[in-house]
């Protein structure tokens, strides 16, 4: 009878250690073998990274002035014209070999039924521009309210807010459109510049400062 009890209480004990160490191993298992989006971008990002890749991601409502930026900035392209550029309906893409990098510029259009997939693209981004038609002025509280929600979701990244359309007369300047945009307000440790913009006659976008310099300094 003691001899019986012995038998199970040493069987009890084996069965538990076993589904312990069943537990630990397919833990650990599932834990390297589980994808989730996140990890995913991540890892694309390291591996552009790696390859000395840097992505710019170029936002801002409809009309404020990215594609016509991105066309100024390729080299080669006729110049982007005012008035020659039409609403971009997804993706617009340039990519430009500078002498620290290379550097991938992809704005999404502004659209209203575009904006809600902008934040989706800010995992795989290492500076997001972010453009404002500085002379729309009914729309700055829009503008504002679209740059906040995406400074939330990524409170690291590093941000330029171009204060486009300079040469309108009606154009709010930097201090008008730093207050308007509440850009005092974010509190994280980002880098965030605020420049003002406008396309030159030659179809480039000029900025208060060396636009290129101004992103490399950042990466
Ligand atoms: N006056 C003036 N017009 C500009 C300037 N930059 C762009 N534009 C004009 O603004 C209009 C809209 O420019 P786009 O570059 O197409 O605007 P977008 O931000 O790409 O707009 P979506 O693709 O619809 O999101 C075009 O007619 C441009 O020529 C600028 O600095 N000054
Ligand atoms: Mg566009």
């Amino acid at each position: 009878m003691v001899l019986l009890r012995h038998i199970s209480v040493a069987l009890t004990a084996a069965v538990a250690a076993l589904g312990s160490a069943l537990f630990i191993a397919l833990n650990f298992f599932y834990k390297r073998r589980i994808w989730s989006p996140q990890a995913e971008y991540c890892t694309i990002k390291e591996e552009e990274e790696e390859r000395g890749r840097r992505q710019v991601l170029v936002l801002g409502l409809d009309g404020a002035g990215k594609s016509s930026m991105l066309q100024g900035l390729s080299a080669g392209e006729a110049a982007a014209k005012r008035g020659g550029s039409r609403p971009t309906r997804g993706f617009n893409f340039i990519s430009l070999s500078v002498p620290a990098c290379q550097l991938d510029f992809l704005e999404i259009g502004g659209g209203e039924d575009l904006r809600r997939y902008w934040s989706d693209y800010l995992k795989r981004t290492h500076v997001l521009v972010y453009v404002v038609d500085s002379s729309d002025r009914s729309r700055l509280p829009l503008a504002k309210a679209e740059l906040h929600r995406l400074l939330r979701v990524e409170p690291q990244l590093p941000v330029v807010v171009l204060g486009n359309k300079q040469d309108k007369p009606d154009a709010a300047g930097v201090s008008e459109l730093h207050e308007a945009l509440s850009l005092g307000s974010d509190t994280s440790d980002r880098k965030l510049f605020l420049l003002a913009a406008q396309l030159g006659s030659d179809g480039s976008t000029r900025t208060s400062h060396q636009g290129l310099d101004t992103f490399q300094d950042l990466l």
